[in-house]
């Protein structure tokens, strides 16, 4: 689907940290979420997804990340509540890792890293009708964050993290049938910050509803590791570099406010 194909692509290089200068660039993610300076808003509702594994199509290794794909012609697998006022829907999750368990994350909290970040992408189906017209639009997508611990095995991630093997190199895509996301949110997804904020690799529009959620998932320090052993680079290239540290630097907040949606 578009919403990864062309979108993800340009510039992927691993060291990629983008233009300086961004049309606008008042509203550029990822930023550092300082907790006492947020701002809780009671009119944030809970988060309402409703995603159907059937819309799940495949899972391909586009040079900068690894991204699960939904059919998203129709309304099937859909994001509304929280800051939203529309019904958003999926199109496709990716992660963001380091190189070690000490750095990884696109988000911060208080300064904090994690090891990996999550992250959902929605399009807004109430006021488009493609994906391509949404990522350029101010309420167009809305992007939920997780942030990823080293702990326990995460059961679900694993029929995901046997198939990175089968698309180690940039450009391999494999069929990926019947995969739930909603396996991969914390239990609790009515506590999250939200602010407006970007995509964060090309063409870094500033489209983006961020919903970062408070509390993290747990995976293993092995299934974490099968993420680092995928490649930046193609079949063909003499030199493979492995995938890790594809996060964007943080940006700065422009005197934007960071909501919760709880106390
Ligand atoms: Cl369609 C698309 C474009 C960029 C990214 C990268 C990204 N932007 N914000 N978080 N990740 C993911 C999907
Ligand atoms: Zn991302």
């Amino acid at each position: 689907t578009a919403c990864s194909s062309k979108y993800v692509l340009s510039q992927m290089h691993p060291m990629w940290q983008g233009p300086l200068a961004v049309p606008g660039g008042d509203r550029q993610s990822p930023i550092d979420i300082v907790v006492r300076k947020s701002v809780f808003d009671s009119e944030l509702k809970p988060l309402v997804t409703d995603y159907d594994p059937d819309t799940c199509q495949q899972i391909w290794n586009n040079g900068y990340s690894f991204l699960v794909e939904y059919d998203d012609t129709t309304d099937k697998s859909t994001l509304k509540g929280g800051p939203l006022q529309d019904k958003f829907r999926l199109c496709q999750f990716h992660f963001h890792w380091g190189e070690s368990n000490a750095w990884g994350s696109e988000h911060t909290v208080d300064r904090r890293l994690f090891p990996a970040e999550l992250h959902l992408v929605h399009w807004n189906s109430d006021k488009y009708s493609l994906f391509e017209e949404a990522v350029m639009e101010d309420n167009g997508l809305a992007v939920i964050g997780v942030f990823l611990k080293v702990g326990k095995r995460h059961e679900g991630l694993q029929k995901l993290v046997d198939a990175l093997p089968t698309i180690r190199h940039k450009d391999s895509v494999v069929e990926f049938t019947r995969f739930d996301p909603a396996c991969l949110l914390p239990t609790n997804t009515d506590d999250y910050w939200t602010y407006h904020g970007s995509l964060t690799t090309p063409p870094l529009t500033e489209s983006v509803s961020w919903i970062v959620m408070k509390q993290h998932i747990e995976v293993s320090h092995d299934q974490l590791a099968v993420f680092r052993s995928l490649l930046f680079t193609s079949a063909e290239e003499e030199v493979q570099k492995s995938m890790v540290n594809n996060f964007r630097v943080q940006q700065p907040l422009r005197g934007r406010t960071v909501r919760s949606s709880f106390t």
